[in-house]
């Protein structure tokens, strides 16, 4: 169970997350919404302390993540796998490096730096290649792959580090509509087949109601909605995307699931 109590974040004067309190339960699928600026981002790059919080704690199945250094800290960070809207994988390495990547944590230091990887550890990260159906990949450059393929890349990454929880911030902002269904429905995938909590910030409204279990609307911060998608009403939607609205909602008709897609069905885009 990941609870936030009273999470402050300041930048300088400014509150990019101001108090906000909740608890996600283990194996739910949490979209993040709020028009840009409301502090998305800085909510899920604090829990997994890239950024460190002003005020508030941070409990993770009674770890408090909040006074979390050193080696622990880097702990809590592969146990809070980060995807991110531009993929951040290495570009001049090839594909199956980049999902070993996943497991340096793991890794004695001396190990980590000389990149010697457990066979083990190879077929881990063959088999998280294989259930988004990029195995074919493994040796290519990943900078050669095209934006949805490099994600999926990315989620397996992630995957294989064996998280509690993932933390995707925008991980489809750059795909096109194809795309954006396929990474969307490896997330899914993760979610419901391997249990991991997912805690995933979308600017599309259509997409998280579509995709989600439960959404937390962020505004200038603050936590202004936490409830079922069934719960935002066109009325309070608008009241949080205010002249985005029109962008976020139904404006160009968003991909959604049909059920949870079965593992390794991923279309070779
Ligand atoms: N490192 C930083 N230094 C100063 N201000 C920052 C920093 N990071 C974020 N902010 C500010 O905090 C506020 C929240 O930003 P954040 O990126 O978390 O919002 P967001 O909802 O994710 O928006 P977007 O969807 O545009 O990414 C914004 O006003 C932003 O300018």
């Amino acid at each position: 169970m990941l609870v936030l109590e009273g999470l402050t974040c300041r930048f300088g004067a400014k509150a990019a997350v101001d108090d906000a309190s909740f608890q996600v339960a283990p194996g739910s699928f949490v979209g993040v919404i709020g028009r840009s600026g409301a502090g998305k981002s800085t909510l899920l790059r604090t829990i997994n302390r890239l950024v460190t919080p002003t005020q508030g704690r941070i409990l993770f199945d009674g770890l408090d993540v909040t006074s979390l250094r050193g080696g622990e800290l880097r702990q809590w960070r592969a146990r809070s796998a980060m995807i991110f809207q531009q993929f951040n994988l290495v570009g001049r390495l090839d594909v199956l490096t980049n999902v070993l990547m996943g497991r340096l944590a793991t890794m004695p230091a001396w190990r980590a730096l000389s990149q010697l990887w457990s066979e083990q550890d190879k077929a881990l990260a063959m088999s998280a290649l294989e259930q988004f159906d990029i195995a074919a990949l493994a040796a290519q450059r990943a900078d050669q792959l095209s934006g949805g393929q490099q994600q999926r890349v990315a989620i397996a990454r992630a995957l294989v580090q064996q998280p509690d929880i993932i933390l995707a911030d925008e991980p489809i902002a750059s795909l096109d509509p194809r795309n954006t269904k396929i990474v969307m429905d490896a997330l899914l995938r993760i979610n419901k087949h391997f249990g991991i909590t997912v805690l995933c910030n979308l600017h599309s409204l259509d997409l998280a109601r579509g995709y989600c279990d439960r959404l937390i609307g962020m505004a200038a911060g603050r936590v202004v909605f936490d409830g079922a998608p069934s719960a935002l009403t066109d009325l309070v939607a608008r009241e949080l995307y205010d002249l985005e609205a029109a962008d976020v909602m139904g404006a160009t008709p968003a991909p959604m699931p049909q059920g949870v897609p079965a593992l390794g069905t991923a279309a070779a885009a």
